[in-house]
């Protein structure tokens, strides 16, 4: 039997603003003057269903390696299909979007026995901001709860990693994955890179924004329902060790999405789950509200 192909998406609004999904992964979001914003390895392997290094990974129903399942779950090497009747979203700003759903096949329920249903909204607002809004329903018939961790794992396309900074995460308490998973607290007024850092920043608040000096852009990131943030970038030696990476990649993407690891979600059947995240690009005189440090260090 041939392999299942991926089914590929546009969205595109005012044939300008684009988003492109490569199953239910997007990969490409770009912007009128078509700059990309994800980051997409030059070595990605497009071999279907694996999830390609880069864009927008969807982590569920696992995190990392908390769990039995693959890392990070099944759901981003699985075909979506194109749930043609959605029930009713919320409202949006947006009328430009793709619903797409995930169930259980056979082969997962062997290694997952549970019946859900993942509906994944895809949406570009008029003024190019990247929506996703994910709906999780446990449909399981023989009244059993499921328990679920969670992450949109986002790969940005930066200029200079050690020109980045992330506020909205200092003096928060994190779990570093370095270090097998042990709590400690941000210290600093900002988040900087100099080395690998695989963390997950717990009880983040709803907007946390990644500043690209060298660009002169800075992504805007807010979440609903996730209370945390996973923070990854594997750096030079790491980054040998990963196939479908490059040497030097690592100093032009960083890792940055709304997530939920620390305490799992359990619910019932009939129950179900929502979440949102939500990206805009603003240009360089953005001021998060914070005094920019190198200003703060010359007077
Ligand atoms: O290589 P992947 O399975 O896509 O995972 C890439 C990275 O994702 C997360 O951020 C994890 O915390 C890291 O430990 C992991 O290395």
């Amino acid at each position: 039997m041939a392999a299942p192909s991926r089914c590929n998406h546009l969205i595109m609004f005012d044939s300008s603003l684009m988003i492109y999904l490569y199953g239910g992964q997007v990969i490409f979001w770009e912007n009128d003057y078509q700059e990309q914003f994800l980051f997409v390895s030059r070595k990605a392997s497009f071999k279907p269903p694996k999830a390609i290094r880069g864009g927008i990974h969807i982590c569920f129903p696992q995190f990392g390696s908390h769990g039995l399942l693959e890392q990070h779950g099944f759901a981003r090497n699985r075909i979506w299909s194109v749930d043609e009747n959605p029930p009713p979203f919320p409202a949006t700003t947006s009328n430009c979007h793709i619903d797409l759903i995930l169930k259980q096949s056979l082969e997962d329920l062997k290694i997952w026995p549970h019946r859900y249903e993942f509906r994944l909204r895809v949406a570009l607002s008029p003024t190019g901001d990247l929506m996703l809004t994910s709906r999780i329903k446990n449909i399981n018939e023989d009244g059993k709860p499921f328990k679920f961790r969670f992450s949109y794992q986002t790969y940005f396309l930066v200029s200079d990693i050690s020109e980045v900074r992330v506020e909205g995460l200092e003096t928060l308490d994190y779990l570093d994955n370095l270090q097998n998973g042990e709590r400690r607290t941000e210290q600093g007024d900002t988040v900087v890179f100099e080395s690998e850092v695989d963390k997950v920043y717990l009880s983040a608040p709803p907007k946390i924004v990644i500043i690209d000096h060298d660009k002169k852009r800075t992504f805007e990131l807010r979440k609903e329902g996730l209370p945390d943030v996973v923070v990854w970038n594997p750096w030079d030696k790491r980054a040998k060790t990963i196939p479908d990476f490059g040497e030097e990649e690592y100093r032009c993407m960083l890792c940055v999405g709304a997530a939920q690891v620390e305490k799992p979600i359990t619910f019932r059947p009939g129950e179900e789950w929502q979440s949102r995240q939500e990206i805009s690009v603003v240009p360089s005189s953005y001021s998060s509200g914070h005094p920019d440090p190198e200003i703060v260090h010359r007077i």
